[in-house]
């Protein structure tokens, strides 16, 4: 590859860096950027219902700031603000946030659809790392810095105007390309900008530091960012806000070292949608919070409900192994990790581990976000014995016994591996039903009668059954029904093994329920063992189909 053509990213010196001491203990103040930085890199952008839709539900999800688009940019952007304002759409509690380039139309217009707004945050922005300045602007660093003083200007003569109109205005900066721009030089503009927008500790102004690409690992956005926060003057009046985007995959490191830098606020999309690869996703840095015990203020707790409005209204996808909203982000398809999490949910089932989340293999619980547990375990060839008992039991009801895990484990494992392909909970249930449960193929009990002696453990037995096809009657006595029958398959001559286990259990609950019985035979002269169910809605007849399954397959082998 032609390494040569690419430079080293900007390093910054900061020997006595304090981020990576740091946690992140509260949310910041988040703002969503869907409506403005998504919709602008979607190939058709959102008509006005479906960013209202979006902008209800970023509502709901308990943003406080929402950058609602970039009025000047056209005719559907400008009407949806004017819809909003128009028609009392902004809740008292939200703040709506417009971008605007630093060109006086466009300043002028962006006003003109914020008339009559109750707070809104306006957002300048100019483009200023050398590369930007030389290809894209052809301008030098004091013209760059006129481009932003001229703007911040023109937004703070437009917003003394709306004040005096009734309206509230906070403004952001932001220096584009910060992350590629030289720190002093963006402090500068920086620094000119607050000095016309004179900001108070009540009224501070966002200084946006946007990674609009990213061209470093996220320990270098953190210096930055901890950089500008140190130097920047009157720090008390400002607030220092994030956006990340995700060229090299690593919008949410880089925010999250960016707020353990000092930030106060961050930008991002539902899903991480935007240019390219994408804006920051808010979702992830947000759950993030969550699963290491931090409230986040945005409530994703429907997350699927949310994601399905987001991929109405943008038509993109989110993709099945997008953190905590994929399809498959909380599912298992290999052994040792459903052998693990069928223990954890098994243990905080029976409310043995507190209220702390401690299944593993799973971050968080599926739960929390409106997610449930039924595709967390997923059967094909990598599947282990834990994973298929784990289907069994909490679609179906069955028990098995421990012992019997690995056999019907291996059955069903093998079975996924010959046909290539994952086996639904229905599959599994019909393959474990087929091969173990009320087997009939070799012996088959046609009808039997149980009698009680005076003592409990005084049983008789007398059975109609068929084997291999002929019929035949059989009896004997025992302690207890199976040994009754097992008795009578002897002076039958059809005993050829022990009874090593046998477990029974209720299938569901009430009256109507059916029982399910497990019974192992052990061939005395290899030791190896047998297993088959029987399921009747007489326990005893259960057990008795059991061992005659058991039988059947042992006899099979
Ligand atoms: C990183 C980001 O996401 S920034 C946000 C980007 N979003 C968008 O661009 C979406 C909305 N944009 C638009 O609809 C259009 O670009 C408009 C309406 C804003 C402007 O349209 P136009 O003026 O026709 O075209 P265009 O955007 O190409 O303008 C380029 C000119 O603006 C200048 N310019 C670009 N950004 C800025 C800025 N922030 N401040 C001042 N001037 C700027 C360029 O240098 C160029 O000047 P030149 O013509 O003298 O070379
Ligand atoms: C306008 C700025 C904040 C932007 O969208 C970016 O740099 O990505």
């Amino acid at each position: 590859m032609n390494n040569k053509k690419y430079k080293l990213a900007t390093w910054v010196s900061l020997p006595d860096r304090q981020w990576p001491n740091k946690v992140i203990e509260k949310a910041p103040i988040w703002c969503s950027v869907d409506l403005r930085d998504g919709n602008q890199a979607l190939a058709v952008p959102m008509s006005i219902p479906e960013k209202l839709e979006l902008f209800n539900t970023l509502v709901k999800i308990g943003f406080k700031e929402i950058e609602v688009g970039f009025p000047a940019a056209s005719d559907t952007e400008f009407n949806f603000l004017r819809k909003l304002i128009e028609e009392n759409l902004i809740p008292q509690d939200v703040c709506v946030q417009v971008l605007t380039q630093s060109r006086e139309p466009l300043i002028r217009k962006t006003f003109e659809a914020l008339k009559g707004v109750k707070s809104a945050i306006v957002h300048l922005y100019n483009s200023t790392s050398p590369r930007q300045r030389k290809i894209t602007f052809n301008k030098s660093r004091d013209e760059i810095k006129q481009i932003a003083i001229d703007g911040a200007k023109l937004v703070r003569k437009f917003a003394d105007d709306a004040e005096a109109d009734g309206s509230h205005i906070r403004m952001e900066y932001s220096p584009e390309s910060f992350s590629d721009t030289e720190l002093d030089y963006a402090l500068e503009i920086c620094e000119a900008v607050k000095e016309i927008w004179k900001p108070t500790v009540e009224n501070k102004i966002i200084i946006n530091l946007p990674e609009t690409v990213q061209y470093t690992t996220p320990n270098i956005h953190a210096d930055q960012i901890e950089w500008m926060s140190r130097n920047i003057s009157e720090r008390e009046k400002v607030l220092i806000s994030l956006h990340t985007h995700n060229d090299r995959g690593t919008g949410v490191a880089a925010t999250e070292l960016g707020l353990m830098a000092g930030a106060d606020r961050v930008e991002g999309t539902l899903f991480g949608n935007g240019e390219r690869t994408g804006n920051l996703d808010v979702v992830t840095v947000a759950l993030n919070m969550l699963a290491q015990g931090v409230e986040p203020n945005l409530d994703f707790s429907h997350l699927p409900e949310i994601r399905s409005i987001y991929e109405r209204c943008t038509h993109m996808e989110v993709p099945p192994r997008q953190p905590y909203a994929g399809d498959l982000v909380f599912t298992a398809f290999s052994g040792s990790h459903q052998d693990a999490i069928k223990k954890g949910m098994d243990i905080r089932r029976k409310s043995e581990c507190g209220d702390v989340w401690e299944v593993p293999y799973l971050l968080i619980d599926p739960e929390d976000i409106g997610r449930d547990y039924e595709a967390i375990i997923r059967i094909n060839s990598q599947s282990g014995k834990g994973g298929v008992a784990y289907v069994l039991e909490t679609e179906y009801g069955y028990d098995i016994p421990k012992a019997m895990h690995p056999e019907v484990g291996n059955f069903i494992n093998d079975t996924a591996d010959r046909l290539g392909k994952e086996l639904s909970p229905e599959e599994i249930l019909h393959l474990f039903k087929d091969e173990f449960v009320n087997r009939v193929d070799l012996l088959k009990i046609n009808s039997y009668k149980i009698s009680y002696g005076e003592n409990s453990e005084d049983v008789s037995i007398s059975a109609k059954v068929s084997y291999k096809g002929a019929d035949m009657e059989i009896s004997a006595k025992g302690n207890g029904p199976i040994n009754a029958f097992v008795n009578a398959l002897e002076i039958a001559g059809l005993k050829n093994f022990k009874i090593a286990d046998y477990r029974s259990h209720a299938i569901g609950s009430g009256s109507a329920s059916d029982s399910a019985a497990y019974i192992s035979l052990i061939n005395p002269e290899t030791s190896i063992t047998t297993w088959g169910a029987g399921v009747d809605s007489n326990i005893e007849y259960a057990g008795l189909k059991a061992l005659v399954s058991a039988y059947n397959r042992y006899n099979k082998a």
